[in-house]
């Protein structure tokens, strides 16, 4: 796990990066100005649960690119969750909270996560452990409206006026970032690859 002292605001940025792209890129940094955040966690996933691992690289690959995908050192490429041999989130959160007294943690993912969140184990619990930053993508600006997810926790977004202050807040809080959106995917990269 990455060395962070207290009072520090952590970004937690989860992915399969199978390959990463400039749209993981993009993220990163509308995480890290948006919600002014001293560093942003790059967690290469051993494996989504809810993904096959048929077209999945191996991890040190991921991680290898990754690397090679970040130049902004407040950025810290990890792969703590295969060390720890966790993969669902809520147990991440609950690793991360348990090891980081005094550190100040916000969940980041696309808005296509926002969609199936509701399908990832015990997701209730993550959005009860720390604050959400859901950032926009091509194709899913206006249908997250309509997610479980949204709609069960409504009472609990937040403008995005006021996403500089999301790190601090009592979780449930999650709040949704438009602005400048990327349409890279690496599903349209790996088949471009393939024969
Ligand atoms: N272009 C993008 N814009 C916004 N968020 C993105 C974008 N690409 C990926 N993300 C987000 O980054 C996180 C990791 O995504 P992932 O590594 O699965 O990339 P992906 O392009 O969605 O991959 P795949 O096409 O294989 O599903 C997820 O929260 C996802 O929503
Ligand atoms: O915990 C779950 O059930 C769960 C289900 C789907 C995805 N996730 C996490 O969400 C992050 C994004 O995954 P992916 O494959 O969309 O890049 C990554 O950290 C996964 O471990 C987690």
């Amino acid at each position: 796990m990455p060395y962070v002292e207290k009072g520090m605001a952590v970004g937690l940025f989860g992915g399969s990066f199978n390959p990463p792209h400039a749209g993981h890129a993009l993220v990163a940094e509308i995480a890290l100005r948006r919600l002014r955040l001293n560093q942003l966690w790059w967690m290469v996933t051993p494996g989504n649960p809810l993904k096959s691992t048929r077209e999945l690289a191996p991890l040190a690959e991921r991680i290898r690119w990754s690397e090679e995908a970040t130049e902004d050192p407040r950025i810290k490429v990890t792969a703590f969750e295969a060390a720890y041999q966790v993969r669902y989130t809520a147990d991440t959160l609950a690793l991360i909270k348990a090891r980081n007294p005094g550190v100040r943690f916000v969940w980041i993912m696309g808005a296509d996560s926002l969609l199936s969140f509701h399908h990832w184990q015990r997701w209730r619990e993550i959005a009860s452990t720390f604050p959400i930053a859901v950032v926009d993508r091509p194709g899913s600006t206006l249908s997250f409206l309509s997610s479980v997810m949204a709609k069960t926790f409504d009472y609990a977004r937040e403008d995005e006026s006021d996403a500089e202050v999301l790190v601090q807040q009592q979780a449930p809080a999650w709040t949704f970032l438009h602005g400048p959106r990327s349409s890279h995917s690496s599903t349209a990269i790996r088949a471009r690859r393939s024969p």
